[in-house]
């Protein structure tokens, strides 16, 4: 099968590699320049591995029958959404975004065949062509819009494990409110994931917010048992969640599209959450 991976960043790469090693025919598209002939002399490395992977920074390049994946952050898809409404036209889509703030704007994008994915994998890009997987996890993907048996090829790929789900917004909730519960509190306090249970403050407040979280949501502990956001956290223990890399590296946090997201969405006012996007945006200003 055909991929393009639209952002060279953690996750982009990641999936590259993983699709590559699978034996699919990959091509990277990156923002810069400087990235895509830098991964063209050197390949991509993950692991002891060197992954040869083209790379470019041509949309024009995006070959018609390709799945296209956005690794880009919520951020930079104000620049991608345009380039979709003349590029990749005929091309099935698939999103990779922790958030939500961005599926209304998908479903006016002129592609027949969109899916969203949530990634459950942890993944750190040590330069713009070396990435570190520290943490195994699952591809889940549910359809946005179109025919679902276009996406169904995904669920077969070698060494990669994948989901389908027929609810989307289910699907990309209960991520949301994964990331609501793990992602703030590591970047506030600049602990890695596994942490976030070890560390006995940090451990309380995940508690006390999934019970303010439980009140808000009365299908919470069917949607996401405790227990799943501790598996969660072990399972990526010694990842530097997204929006700690974020934080760390000056670059904008996914604030909005994920801890508004959950503050809007939320019937009840949610004091701790509210406290903790506050402290982050405070970062920001
Ligand atoms: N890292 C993780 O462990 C996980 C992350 N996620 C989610 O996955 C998404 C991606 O995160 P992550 O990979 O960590 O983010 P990164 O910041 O590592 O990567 C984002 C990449 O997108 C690129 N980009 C931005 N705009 C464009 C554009 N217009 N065209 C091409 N490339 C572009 C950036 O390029 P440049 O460097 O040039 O700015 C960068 O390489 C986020 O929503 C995140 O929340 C989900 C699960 C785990
Ligand atoms: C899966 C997890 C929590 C991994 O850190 C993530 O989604 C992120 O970092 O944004």
């Amino acid at each position: 099968m055909k991929f393009v991976i639209i952002g060279a960043g953690a996750v982009g790469l990641l999936t590259a590699c993983l699709l590559k090693k699978a034996g699919n025919e990959v091509q990277l598209i990156t923002r810069r320049q400087e990235q895509a002939e830098l991964i063209n002399e050197q390949g991509v490395l993950y692991g002891e591995t060197q992954y040869m992977i083209a790379a470019t920074t041509d949309w024009n390049s995006i070959p018609t029958e390709a799945y296209t994946i956005v690794a880009v952050k919520y951020d930079g898809l104000k620049n991608v959404f345009p380039r979709f409404h003349h590029q990749a036209i005929a091309n099935p889509i698939i999103f990779l975004q922790n958030g939500m703030l961005h599926i209304e704007a998908i479903a006016k994008l002129p592609q027949t065949n969109i899916a969203a994915g949530s990634v459950e994998h942890g993944v750190v890009k040590l330069h713009d062509n070396e990435i570190r997987h520290t943490g195994h996890g699952v591809y889940k993907f549910a359809l946005l819009k179109g025919d679902e048996s276009v996406f169904k090829p995904l669920l077969s790929l070698p060494g990669i494990r994948t989901e389908w789900h027929t609810d989307a917004d289910q699907l990309l909730f209960r991520k949301v409110l994964l990331n609501t519960l793990i992602n703030p509190l590591t970047a506030l306090t600049g602990l890695k994931n596994g942490e976030l249970l070890t560390n006995p403050y940090a451990f309380g407040l995940m508690k006390n917010l999934y019970s303010e979280l439980s009140e808000a949501f009365p299908g919470m502990a069917t949607l996401l048992p405790f227990e799943e956001v501790k598996a969660l956290c072990e399972s990526t223990a010694n990842n530097t969640s997204s929006m700690l890399a974020d934080r760390l590296a000056g670059r904008a946090m996914e604030l909005d599209t994920i801890i508004l997201y959950t503050l809007n969405r939320a019937p009840i006012e949610l004091p701790l959450l509210r406290s903790f996007y506050h402290l982050l945006k405070s970062t920001e200003v």
